[in-house]
């Protein structure tokens, strides 16, 4: 589902999460474990405020393992805690729930000295689109899980999925909107398949894409297309992977439409592997540049 987003669209997603805040202990921030930064609501600090959060990178069987585990301890240096999962296969589903626990320990171990008899956590999940947010309450619901109907004490009809005894989940997750102000960030979405080739022009895409893997995964590069090296100019790479993969036109010149579509298409189908889009040093690297602006 691509959303086209406007202000108006902006502001009641916004209240929606904020409404529903109340309700939950605990927010699973839901971000794709490639883009763990690109794929955040820009505002997610201001909107959820000081509620407890669990972030989940989701589609880790998609990114680069060991560049997923720097993100976790790149949220981990700012106290966030995260946890990197597959909702598509269903793994690390549990360690949701010990995370959970984890993070909102204090605030159970207290309720706990009151006397107070302990209960499920809630947690609502929230995040941009296509992150897997149906895909992981479907997992977290399984079949044999029964909704439980409405609240006593919440006014509007909220539906809860419970998820063994420990969790509480809402339906609805909260979405939101990505970072649009970065050109990066856009492209890296448009790669991963977050927002609709039509809002980017395609050539930038691949473009991107194929500068990225230039740099960071050479040698995958040359063997998907069988490339004799990796060329100074993008255009001679473009034009050499035409002619390998037959993307030409009718009077033989290389076709960079398909080209570029092949490209984009197959990034997005890991034909090149897992891939991570970006790691925590460049993030750092950004906020100093940033500061020192
Ligand atoms: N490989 C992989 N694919 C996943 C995973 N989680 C979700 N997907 C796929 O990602 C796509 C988007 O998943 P959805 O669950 O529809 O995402 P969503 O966040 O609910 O999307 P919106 O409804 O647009 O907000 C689907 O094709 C899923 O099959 C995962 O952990 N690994």
């Amino acid at each position: 589902m691509t959303i086209q987003w406007f202000p108006g669209h902006m502001a009641k997603a916004r209240r929606q999460v904020t409404e529903k805040l109340k309700l939950v202990d605990i927010i699973f921030e839901l971000v794709d474990a490639r883009i763990p930064y690109s794929s955040r609501n820009p505002m997610i600090d201001d909107i959820i405020q000081h509620k407890p959060r669990l972030v989940l990178l989701n589609k880790a069987d998609m990114a680069d393992k060991a560049v997923t585990k720097e993100w976790v301890r790149y949220f981990e240096a700012k106290g966030v805690k995260s946890l990197a999962i597959n909702s598509h296969k269903g793994i690390g589903m549990k360690e949701i729930v010990t995370a959970s626990e984890e993070v909102l320990k204090e605030k159970l171990d207290r309720l706990k000295a009151k006397g107070v008899k302990p209960r499920a956590i809630r947690a609502m999940i929230v995040g941009i689109p296509n992150v897997g947010k149906s895909t992981l309450i479907n997992r977290l619901a399984k079949k044999n899980i029964a909704k439980t109907g409405n609240m006593p004490g919440v006014t509007k009809a909220q539906q809860w999925i419970k998820v063994g005894k420990e969790l509480e989940l809402l339906d609805t997750p909260g979405i939101l909107w990505p970072k649009f102000e970065d050109q990066e960030v856009g492209l890296k979405l448009a790669l991963t398949g977050a927002i609709k080739d039509t809002l980017l022009n395609l050539h930038d895409i691949s473009i991107y894409g194929l500068r990225f893997l230039e740099k960071e995964y050479p040698e995958r590069l040359k063997e998907r297309y069988n490339l004799d090296a990796i060329h100074e100019e993008v255009v001679e790479t473009f034009d050499e992977i035409g002619k390998r993969r037959g993307c030409l036109m009718g009077g033989g010149e290389v076709d960079y439409d398909k080209v570029s579509e092949l490209i984009v298409r197959e990034m997005r189908s890991e034909q090149f592997g897992s891939l991570s889009l970006e790691r925590p040093a460049d993030l750092l690297l950004k906020e100093q540049e940033e500061t020192v602006e």
